[in-house]
């Protein structure tokens, strides 16, 4: 089943209960500073773990004592669908459990 894009005025009403997120081109994205590195690495695990689970990946970054995300729908030609808000609002209910901000 094809997955339809979010027009700008969908994506910016659900941006607005994601604190963090922006529209970045045709992607969503967020970065989180942690503690430490592997505070960092613990969160890299954790998105990992639900984007298996919900089979859709973000571009995923671990620095020193950060993460970053970057997500769209490659299957909806790199735009941004429910998809991408799915997996940004999960990440964002995990990222307090790191002490990510
Ligand atoms: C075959 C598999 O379901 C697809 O390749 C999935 C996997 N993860 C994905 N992740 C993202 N971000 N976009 C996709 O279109 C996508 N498609």
């Amino acid at each position: 089943m094809a997955v339809e894009p979010l027009s700008q005025k969908e994506i910016e009403d659900r941006l607005a209960e994601l604190p963090g997120w922006s529209l970045d081109g045709d992607r969503l994205k967020c970065s989180y500073r942690l503690a430490d590195h592997f505070a960092a690495t613990a969160m890299v695990i954790h998105v990992a773990q639900v984007q298996e689970e919900l089979n859709h990946h973000s571009d995923l970054t671990l620095g020193y004592n950060t993460v970053s995300v970057a997500v769209s729908t490659h299957s909806a030609g790199g735009r941004v669908t429910g998809l991408d808000v799915e997996l940004a609002r999960r990440i964002a209910a995990l990222a307090p459990a790191h002490g990510a901000r």
